[in-house]
């Protein structure tokens, strides 16, 4: 069983410049349960290609499942979960009620949308605060808040587009700890965006690195890591050394550019 599989995805956006090559012969399987982050640089379709598993895009070439399903089967199916760079929450909701909105629109009743609320709001330690506006709570609370929201409805694929870019390292590295955390207790397969190589390195069992323009991978690394990770394993030769190779596979990206 695969959760994603991609076999030869091309995506060129027709524009009125002239067509954009995002995604050239992208092929990638991904097993339930992965924490797989996509490493490269800006414009290389890291986005693109989280946008083609949860349907907002089509690509022009080659074939992508989703649990078994097309993306559009599973996105009605509702495989997955999004958590974007700006947590988005309405600042006129309170957090509980902005964590209950997927859920609202999903018609749940009630009662399920306050258990499950609070039962998500608990995974991210903020149980506490479900009665309090966006305002009233840090940046990294925030983001915390809208994984909750992501995670509402269950879902068993988590796709996060670089959702610790805005925040200071001491915040980041913290989420990144209560990331892994959360993955290990909720089992979920997670697609990460990002631009920090030690981020892809502590918190993946697979980094993908891709190229510029038209976004290919050029290589993808099956972490010898342990899945449970104090930070301080950043500081050991086997960390080190996974770290080099992602810098590698980005500067030899870069040169065959
Ligand atoms: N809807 C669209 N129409 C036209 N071009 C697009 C569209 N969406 C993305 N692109 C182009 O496709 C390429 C890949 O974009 P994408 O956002 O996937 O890159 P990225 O790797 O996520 O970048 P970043 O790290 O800066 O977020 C870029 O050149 C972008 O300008």
């Amino acid at each position: 069983m695969t959760t994603i599989s991609a076999q030869s995805l091309d995506l060129t956006f027709q524009t009125a410049d002239g067509p954009v090559h995002a995604l050239r012969d992208v092929s990638l399987n991904v097993a339930p349960g992965e924490f797989v982050s996509f490493i490269g640089p800006s414009g290389c379709g890291k986005t693109t290609f989280l946008r083609c598993v949860a349907a907002l895009e089509t690509p022009t070439g080659g074939t992508l499942q989703v649990n078994g399903m097309t993306p559009d089967e599973a996105r009605r199916a509702r495989a997955y979960g999004y958590v974007f760079q700006a947590a988005g929450l309405y600042p006129w909701r309170t957090i509980g009620k902005n964590v209950s909105l997927p859920l609202e629109i999903m018609g749940y009743d009630r009662a399920e949308r306050i258990e499950r609320m609070h039962r998500v709001l608990e995974l991210v330690e903020l149980d506490q605060f479900a009665n309090k506006y966006p305002w009233q709570l840090s940046g990294g609370m925030q983001q915390r808040a809208s994984i909750a929201r992501a995670l509402a409805f269950d879902a068993d694929i988590l796709l996060m587009d670089e959702p610790f870019g805005a925040l200071d390292e001491i915040v980041r590295d913290r989420l990144n700890e209560e990331l892994l955390d959360l993955w290990a207790r909720t089992q979920k397969t997670i697609l990460f965006v990002t631009h920090s190589i030690p981020e892809a390195v502590y918190l993946s069992t697979k980094i993908v690195v891709m190229s510029p323009r038209p976004g290919r991978i050029t290589d993808v690394i099956d972490s010898p890591l342990p899945r449970d990770r104090p930070l301080d394993i950043r500081d050991t030769p086997e960390f080190l050394e996974i770290a080099h190779r992602v810098r590698e596979g980005l500067r030899e990206g870069m040169e065959a550019a």
